[in-house]
């Protein structure tokens, strides 16, 4: 049997990040993954799925040419998206196995834990000295009559494969993958229909936000219903027909994109002792196990599903499992997780939305800024979109919705505010370069001082001094 410091299981974004520093700090790794080496995030998430808008935003930015006075005389001779987003993949994938893995030890493989402290492959037990669980998700199917057993759906694992783009497709789920594919495909050709039970797009975010990028999505051809129920979805003569009320959608491809399960069922967890539930592997702040000595990080714990989260989690964990003792920065919830969804407009958010806030029954002040009354971004033919923030009533800046171009960079300076329990009179006082889009931030922030300067007692002062 052989021993190493570390054992990973799943090379996904979570995976990879502790492969990656344990090899820097010159211990011993053995690393295992069961498909290909960047997991769900390189190979059927993030990566393609941007790749695939990329495209598609390129396709639909010539066809509005002349919003901006140009008119060009072009031919389309063929559309093959799908391939350049597949070299893509390849290319990124070439790289970063090189590089990274020169140090590891990598087997390929199903791993299953063997013990405590040791995981078996491919016939061959290791033992490690700590364990690492990534084992990430994959797509949940709900139960809909006649989904489970329906022939050739869609779903993110298999979606990039596809040689041509559809003449249309039905998607189940509204979310992140359903928004996302939707514009994408439409923008490329495809007759797109979404159907999920949520009452917006991008249900975990702002609705206002949901609502603008469903008008965006409508203009562009998407139909959307929300808050549907289906009742069946079947094939028939080569398509598919998804029910629901009176509605029935016919479509030549059916995309599953709602929500997700762990991928944890063949790890043997139950007979090591490994406490877990139907979200994933139950997980201290740090990522701890029930398990002394075994860490599940990045998806598989259910925490959130984004690449960042699980590489962040990944780093605490693997500075967990080399400290002597529980250091302060290494719990998970110091730490606040943006997201972003990069349709366009893209929807980004970080703190708690306005819901949240009301529920909660905070005392808040809710800010918004439009992208309309920016000159930069109205000039930039983009004038879709708001900030909004909500703030306490100090000033603390509890959450921030962010919709339109650069959304998903703009949360970042929110995200260090929210993180570093910054108020809005620091983003005030910040210059930012104009016109950078990035300015709208601190519209926001000077738009709140402004409402605070509206006191009557502020007015006497400013009048008496000025006396
Ligand atoms: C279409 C789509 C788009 C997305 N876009 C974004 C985005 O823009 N931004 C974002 O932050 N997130 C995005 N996500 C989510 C993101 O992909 C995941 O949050 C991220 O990949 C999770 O990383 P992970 O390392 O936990 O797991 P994964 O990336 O799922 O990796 C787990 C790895 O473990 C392997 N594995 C599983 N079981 C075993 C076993 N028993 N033995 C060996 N290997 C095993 C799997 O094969 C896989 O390679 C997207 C997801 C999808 C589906
Ligand atoms: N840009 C990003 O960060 C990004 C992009 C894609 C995916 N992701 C991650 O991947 C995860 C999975 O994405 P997702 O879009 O599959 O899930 P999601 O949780 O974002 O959305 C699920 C959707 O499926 C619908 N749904 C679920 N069950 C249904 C049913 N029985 N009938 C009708 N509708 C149903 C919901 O109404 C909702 O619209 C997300 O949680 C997200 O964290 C992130």
């Amino acid at each position: 049997m052989k021993n190493y410091d570390l054992i990973v299981i799943g090379m996904g974004p979570a995976g990879m990040a502790v492969s990656a520093m344990g090899v820097s700090m010159g211990l011993n790794v053995l690393s295992i993954e069961r498909r290909k080496i960047g997991g769900e995030c390189l190979n059927c998430g993030c990566i393609p799925s941007k790749a695939l808008l990329k495209g598609a935003e390129a396709f639909h930015g010539l066809k509005r040419l002349s919003s901006y006075g140009i008119d060009i005389d072009a031919d389309i001779l063929k559309i093959s998206p799908m391939s350049v987003v597949r070299d893509k993949i390849d290319a990124i994938n070439s790289k970063k196995t090189m590089k990274m893995f020169e140090k590891v030890s990598l087997v390929s493989g199903e791993a299953v834990l063997d013990g405590p402290d040791a995981v078996r492959v491919n016939g061959r037990t290791y033992r490690g000295k700590r364990i690492f669980i990534a084992t990430g998700t994959s797509p949940a199917i709900p139960p809909i009559p006649g989904l489970k057993d329906l022939p050739d759906i869609l779903t993110n694992e298999n979606l990039f494969q596809l040689e041509e783009i559809p003449k249309s497709m039905t998607i189940i789920g509204g979310g992140a993958i359903g928004s996302e594919m939707g514009q994408a495909f439409a923008r490329l050709g495809t007759n797109v229909t979404i159907v999920h039970m949520d009452p917006h797009l991008v249900p975990t975010g702002d609705e206002a936000a949901g609502c603008l990028l469903e008008k965006v999505m409508v203009e562009e051809g998407v139909t959307v219903r929300n808050s549907a129920s289906i009742d069946r979805v079947e094939k028939r003569d080569g398509s598919f027909f998804l029910y629901s009320g009176d509605d029935v959608f016919e479509s030549e491809k059916l995309l599953v994109a709602a929500g997700r399960v762990p991928s944890i069922s063949g790890l043997r967890l139950g007979e090591i002792g490994v406490n877990h539930d139907k979200k994933g592997i139950s997980v201290d702040q740090r990522m701890r196990t029930s398990v002394k000595n075994i860490y599940a990080v990045g998806d598989c714990n259910g925490q959130y599903l984004l690449s960042h989260a699980a590489m962040h989690q990944g780093m605490l964990a693997f500075m967990d499992a080399l400290s002597p003792f529980s250091l302060p920065w290494t719990c998970r919830d110091r730490y606040v997780v943006p997201w972003a969804v990069f349709t366009e407009p893209e929807i980004a958010q970080v703190g708690i939305t306005e819901k949240e806030a009301s529920k909660r029954g905070l005392n808040y002040d809710v800010c918004e800024k439009k992208y309309s009354s920016y000159g930069r971004t109205v000039a930039d033919g983009h004038p879709e979109g708001f900030v909004k923030i909500i703030v306490g009533k100090s000033g603390k800046i509890l959450g921030a919705t962010v919709v339109g171009e650069g959304a998903s960079e703009l949360i970042q300076e929110w995200t260090m505010a929210i993180q570093d329990r910054r108020r809005m009179t620091h983003i005030m006082m910040t210059q930012h370069p104009f016109p950078s889009v990035g300015t709208i931030n601190k519209m926001v922030a000077e738009e709140w001082m402004m409402s605070k300067m509206r006191s009557p007692i502020l007015g006497k002062l400013a009048r008496f001094i000025l006396r």
